[in-house]
């Protein structure tokens, strides 16, 4: 347990409604840090990590999506969790060093010792308690979760070299084109308070500009200096920034619930419930019909039915959603995101597709995207 000393906030960096994105044809409806994953808002999974940290006082949400789309999912996250969560919009993207830096009031507000800094478009276990124990050991102004992957994918994230005795953060370069290391950065940090002189002496040299990014002008240049440490993860670590990435850490998080919180999973309930497979997510106002086999790694939202027989591999299916089901061939979906209120016909056969919202689906489909 931390000491009395101790004061900790969280803030988890959300975005905004940026053009062209990758992961855009799926939140149409919905903001990208509120789409399921695991049957819980994207963004659940962070704030429930940091709801777990000793002496948290405030969670922030940080972005410049609109306040309303997310006042009722904040309000109803803080009376779950009995932390108070809130919302500061940017009027603009001001890059995520420039972001944090507009609400260092009411940041510092709280009297905080550490600051936790979370992307909120990564999927991981969370380390934050060990990451806290780690930073006091380190001492300096941050600690930064890294992991190692693949030499051919590093090139997509911040690259780092590390001390291997000390964890000091020794060389940082973001999405380099040239190999430097398979040590990359998680998106997910801890500060003190001096993070916010750090920003604001960049500021001061750069006179011209309103926009800083974290990595580039703020860790970059720290690195060596014995103020940035490394704490690495040997737990499971995704980015996500398109579709298919969110079936795959809808997984992972289901698989976490399996090991932490079962009871939020599908069980057989029963002789009159379906047959579920491996780890499956159902909310209780969905209705499914016994006869339908579902799994493994299906996350199914609020009020969706599924008809007689339908079968359910790898899928997140959004509310409203209806899968019909009559006859002797039945609906089969596979590695497929279904949007808020679609139909799927009887007999219809979606493999590999994302469907936007609302559509009906009457003939079968395979690696489409269905606008
Ligand atoms: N002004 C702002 N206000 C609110 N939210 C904002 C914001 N600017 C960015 N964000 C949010 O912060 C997160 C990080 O986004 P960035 O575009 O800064 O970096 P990226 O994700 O490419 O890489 C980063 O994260 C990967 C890990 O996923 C690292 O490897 C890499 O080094 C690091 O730069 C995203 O969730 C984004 O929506």
């Amino acid at each position: 347990m931390g000491s009395s000393e101790e004061r900790v906030v969280a803030v988890i960096m959300v975005g905004g409604p940026t053009k062209g994105t990758r992961f855009r044809p799926l939140s149409l409806n919905v903001p990208k840090p509120l789409f399921p994953l695991a049957g819980q808002p994207m963004v659940h999974h962070p704030i429930s990590a940091c709801s777990r940290i000793p002496n948290l006082a405030q969670i922030y949400l940080i972005g410049f999506y609109e306040e309303r789309e997310f006042a009722l999912y904040v309000s109803a996250i803080s009376n779950e969790l009995k932390v108070p969560v809130r919302y500061l919009r940017e009027d603009r993207p001001h890059g995520s060093a420039g972001g944090l830096y507009t609400f260092r009031d009411y940041i510092l507000e709280e009297n905080p010792s550490h600051i936790f800094l979370l992307n909120c478009d990564v999927c991981c276990s969370f380390p934050l308690s060990q990451m806290l124990d780690a930073h006091k050991n380190y001492g300096g102004m941050g600690t930064i979760l890294v992991i190692k992957v693949s030499a051919e994918s590093a090139n997509q994230f911040g690259e780092l070299v590390a001390d291997p005795v000390t964890n000091e953060l020794l060389h940082y370069t973001e999405k380099p084109e040239t190999f430097v290391s398979d040590l990359i950065n998680c998106g997910v940090y801890i500060f003190t308070p001096d993070i916010f002189k750090a920003i604001q002496d960049s500021f001061t040299q750069r006179k011209d500009r309103d926009y800083l990014r974290l990595d580039q002008d703020i860790l970059s240049p720290l690195a060596g200096k014995k103020e940035l440490y490394t704490y690495e993860t040997r737990d499971f670590w995704e980015q996500i920034k398109t579709p298919g990435m969110s079936l795959k850490c809808s997984g992972l998080y289901l698989a976490q619930f399996r090991r932490t919180s079962p009871i939020l999973l599908a069980g057989s309930k029963g002789s009159r419930s379906a047959a579920i497979i491996d780890d499956v997510y159902i909310h209780p106002s969905a209705k499914v019909h016994p006869s339908a086999k579902i799994g493994p790694n299906v996350s199914i939202s609020a009020n969706a039915r599924i008809g007689a027989g339908a079968r359910l591999i790898s899928c997140i299916i959004l509310d409203d959603v209806e899968i019909k089901g009559e006859g002797d061939y039945n609906a089969k979906l596979g590695i497929t995101i279904l949007g808020e209120s679609v139909a799927v016909e009887d007999e219809v056969v979606v493999i590999n597709s994302i469907v936007l919202p609302n559509k009906t689906l009457n003939v079968s489909v395979q690696e489409e995207i269905i606008l």
